[in-house]
């Protein structure tokens, strides 16, 4: 098994500069299908961190009840409605991540998505529900395709109980993501990404004040604006889930609670964390 550490200093090597002469439009433009009538919170977490991460253009596909709510969070990104002809919300994105609070009956939009989008994808939460039964598209597909499952998720897709994922998390994430040849983001204390080809990349940094709701939906949101400001997949997931717990520390080094931690504050506290480590 070839397990490695992604470190602070492949951190900070892979960093992308940011071009003084660049435009929004080099930044990654980013779709984020997200949210519904219950989880309007889902879809705010996850473009305001894929804002605050870098992202050029964010545009969040959503329903129409939940647009206002996002837009007061996040007024830096534009909408689009559930409805419309999700087409028109692939064209012109270099990379999309659906699932956070979009519920489990919209399977088909995650079954358009593998099958129709061009670029990397990013699958997420409920995006992840019925991820089994899409095993023949997800063989076919050609461009990336990265998802981000916790180990109940894990187990799920993979057909075995949450005790087998825990107790077994490098050979479950290895063996799907070369089975499916996916990005497989394995999360919980010390997150593991398996590339295609079976390397794992192990990340230490983050505390058990993650451990609560809505952190998944930041981490996606990174994830989504990494690779939009990337050039490779691996060390932009990587330095993404480096970065969301780096972030979480720097709350705690600056007195915040384990038990107050919240996503929101993972977002707040990103930038003096990618100041603090890069700039
Ligand atoms: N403010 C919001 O709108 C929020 C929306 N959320 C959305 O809620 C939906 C459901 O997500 P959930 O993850 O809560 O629901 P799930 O049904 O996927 O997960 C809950 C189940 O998995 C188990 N589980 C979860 N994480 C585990 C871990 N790390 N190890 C072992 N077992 C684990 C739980 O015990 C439970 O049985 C998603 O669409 C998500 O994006 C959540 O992110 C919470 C915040
Ligand atoms: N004990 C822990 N230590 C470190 N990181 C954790 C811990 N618990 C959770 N996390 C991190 O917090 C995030 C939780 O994501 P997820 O379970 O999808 O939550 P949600 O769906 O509610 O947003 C993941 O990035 C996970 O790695």
């Amino acid at each position: 098994m070839n397990v490695n550490s992604w470190s602070e200093n492949l951190v900070i090597e892979h960093w992308p500069k940011r071009d003084p002469n660049s435009h929004k439009g080099n930044h990654g433009k980013v779709g984020i299908i997200a949210g519904s009538q219950l989880m309007p919170g889902a879809a705010a977490l996850c473009a305001g961190a894929a804002v605050e991460s870098g992202a050029g253009l964010t545009a969040v596909n959503t329903v129409r009840t939940v647009i206002p709510i996002v837009a007061g969070h996040v007024p830096e990104a534009t909408f689009y409605h559930r409805d419309d002809d999700l087409n028109g919300f692939m064209e012109g994105k270099d990379v999309i991540a659906a699932g956070p609070g979009l519920g489990r009956l919209s399977d088909d939009i995650i079954e358009d998505l593998i099958t129709n989008f061009d670029g990397p994808l990013v699958i997420d939460a409920d995006g992840l529900y019925e991820l089994r039964s899409h095993e023949v598209i997800i063989r076919k597909r050609t461009a990336p395709l990265i998802i981000t499952p916790h180990a109940g998720e894990m187990a799920r897709i993979i057909n075995e109980d949450i005790e087998y994922v825990t107790g077994n998390r490098y050979e479950a994430a290895e063996k799907l993501a070369i089975d499916y040849g996916i990005y497989v983001v394995l999360k919980g204390p010390e997150t593991i990404v398996a590339e295609p080809n079976g390397t794992l990349w192990v990340n230490h940094t983050g505390n058990a004040g993650l451990a609560k709701g809505g952190t998944g939906d930041v981490l996606t949101g990174m994830i989504l604006a990494f690779i939009g400001r990337y050039d490779d997949i691996q060390p932009a997931v990587s330095s993404a889930v480096y970065m969301h717990g780096y972030a979480a520390d720097y709350l705690i080094e600056h007195g915040e609670a384990m038990e107050s931690v919240t996503a929101s504050k993972v977002i707040k506290i990103l930038s003096s964390s990618f100041q603090r480590l890069i700039n």
